[in-house]
């Protein structure tokens, strides 16, 4: 199986030694279980009738080894290491037993660890394309499930290494025997083969199910207050429900596969276990004793075949969640950003956007766009619903990349620049601001520990959010409820502000941040940008007059291109705006 065989190679040390102690676990088994031929021998009395007997080789080879360590074949002393014999294999499967386990914890953890890693080391544009809930989903349940593919993966190994000794056993007692045994048991287990594939192909249909399941569910859920006052939250249902029956009955498919194969290997063993030991009381004359010990040992070894193969089942049910998630990892770290590792920028001049060209697909948004930002300028940004303002500030903050032209900081391009220090120096505040279940406080550091509360504070005061901030029971300490839903849009956009300040950037974006906000909490943000013109650059995307005349420059764009509009004080200006959707096709 190809995903234990990449398991393994992960951990090559725990693998090597989960396998050296489930060996030597067996081996003391097989020893033990030899042991059993001369307690009989010597308690029936019935010795060993020269070297044609079925006894003769194996149970020369012990009652040799006895006497080399000066030890009596009795009834006594052979009990007495059958019970050491078990001893060390329950020490040893405890040993392997343990790295197995710690194993399975090491699956789940690793996996969760790179896709976080790589999720976060991802571009932009990889998330727009992922469905959020299918990542959440792949870190939670994909994870899990892979874990547990391993643990019986790895059950199956150990029942498959057990079996191995008991047949060698087996075979040095009695070759024919166990040759008659093994084969058509081998040959039944393959027949069955066919239920381990219908149970593989139930657990990858869970495997997508889940995926689409939890990524419509989540999807739903992050809309459900406009569903709910439309009263339309039943027009979401009956897709989770048609995903959550499809679930149902991949997993009943599973259910009957490992059933149907339980309940065969059950039947069709046990006949070769009859007209195994009919064969050879009555045609091939086999002294009792070797009789009762053969069938201890062949049907162990059967037994230990067929839990194999349902080991396999669970694990080959399993794996699809492996390499689901692994897809999901493969496919962000094909998406990684590339660091240039360039020198940091400063912003001391200017930010420029030079002949850039953008476009999606095929949507051209951007050609041939040229815009200034002088540092510490208030610049604005207008222009039509669609036209391609965010899209300047994402290709600003590096998060998107032009297609022909070039993004300056300074005398530096943006993509020969240390990208993770220039946004350092960014304060960004998206046009639908998210609020993390937590404290206001929390929701403003983001759980940096250099910002002391003071910052916050501070922060809160500047974004205009301190009045509200301040009447709340537990003042910024007081939750905001899950994604903010306990604030008004308002106090959550400013909320959103004092994020973007607290670590007092070099660059402040704001994308539509008053559009939430009623005059007087519009006229303290614009206060609050006037004031802090001249110390940090600040570019807003803005529909609002009152943003407008507050800036000092003021950009439009429109039809893929960005002209400067020489006052942004000309309230004209903003009235001409043109109501043409910009979109253009490339
Ligand atoms: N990830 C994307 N994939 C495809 N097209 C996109 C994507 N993001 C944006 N667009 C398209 O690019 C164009 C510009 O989008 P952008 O968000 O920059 O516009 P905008 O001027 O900020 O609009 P608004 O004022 O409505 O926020 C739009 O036509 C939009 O549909």
């Amino acid at each position: 199986m190809r995903f234990l065989i990449t398991i393994i190679r992960k951990y090559p040390r725990r693998s090597a030694l989960t396998l050296i102690c489930l060996l030597l676990a067996s081996i003391a088994e097989g020893i033990g279980l030899l042991m059993l031929l001369p307690v009989l021998s010597v308690a029936t009395d019935d010795q060993p009738q020269g070297t044609g007997s079925h006894l003769f080789g194996a149970q020369q080879i012990l009652t040799q080894a006895l006497s080399v360590v000066g030890l009596k074949p009795t009834v006594g002393t052979l009990l007495t290491l059958i019970i050491l014999c078990i001893t060390v294999k329950a020490a040893f499967s405890l040993l392997a037993k343990t790295q197995v386990g710690y194993t399975v914890t090491h699956v789940a953890t690793d996996l969760r660890l790179t896709l976080l890693r790589t999720l976060l080391a991802a571009r932009w544009e990889y998330y727009v394309r992922q469905p959020i809930g299918g990542l959440a989903n792949a870190v939670g349940t994909e994870a899990m499930r892979a874990s547990m593919a391993y643990f019986e993966g790895a059950k199956a190994i150990t029942l498959l290494i057990e079996a191995i000794v008991y047949a060698g056993v087996a075979f040095a007692v009695a070759k024919m025997a166990t040759f008659a045994f093994l084969v058509p048991g081998i040959l039944i287990l393959y027949g069955l083969s066919y239920l381990v594939r219908k149970a593989h192909r139930a657990g990858t249909r869970q495997t997508k199910l889940l995926k689409s399941l939890v990524a419509g569910l989540t999807d739903s859920l992050q809309s459900i207050k406009p569903l709910k006052a439309m009263a339309r939250e039943e027009l979401i249902g009956p897709s989770l429900q048609s995903s959550t029956k499809r679930l149902n009955r991949a997993f009943q498919r599973e259910v009957l596969s490992t059933e149907l194969l339980s309940s065969s290997q059950d039947l069709t063993l046990a006949l070769v276990v009859v007209v195994g030991l009919y064969v050879a009381l009555s045609q091939w004359k086999m002294p009792l004793n070797v009789v009762m010990v053969m069938v201890i040992l062949l049907a162990r070894m059967l037994t230990f075949l067929a839990k194999m193969q349902r080991q396999y089942q669970k694990a080959r049910t399993l794996e699809s969640a492996f390499w689901s998630l692994q897809a999901a990892i493969d496919g962000a770290s094909g998406d990684r950003e590339t660091e240039s590792g360039g020198p940091s920028p400063n912003l001391e001049k200017a930010l420029r956007l030079d002949k850039v060209s953008f476009g999606y697909e095929k949507y051209s948004v951007l050609r041939d766009a040229s815009l200034t930002i002088p540092a510490g300028s208030f610049t604005v940004i207008i222009g039509p619903s669609g036209a391609g303002k965010t899209t300047v500030a994402d290709l600003l903050t590096g998060l998107l990349r032009p297609q022909q032209g070039r993004v300056w900081i300074d005398g530096l391009p943006l993509d020969g620049v240390d990208l993770r220090q220039w946004r350092r120096m960014i304060g960004y505040v998206p046009q639908e601001p998210f609020l993390l279940h937590d404290t206001i406080l929390r929701n403003v550091t983001l759980g940096d520990p250099e910002l002391k509360e003071a910052d916050v504070e501070a922060a809160l005061r500047a974004a205009g959010a301190w009045d509200f901030v301040a009447v709340q029971p537990f003042g910024i300490h007081s939750s905001v409820g899950e994604r903010g839903t306990a604030l008004s849009g308002g106090q959550r956009q400013r909320i959103a502000i004092a994020r973007a300040l607290v670590h007092r950037p070099k660059l402040l974006i704001l994308d539509e941040v008053t559009s939430a906000l009623d005059q007087e909490n519009t006229a303290t943000i614009c206060r609050t940008l006037r004031g802090l013109r001249g110390r940090l650059t600040i570019l807003a995307i803005s529909h609002d007059a009152a943003v407008v005349e507050s800036g000092d420059r003021v950009y439009r764009i429109y039809n893929g291109e960005a002209s400067l509009v020489t006052n942004g004080h000309d309230p004209d200006f903003v009235h001409s705006e043109p109501a043409e959707q910009s979109k253009s096709k490339g």
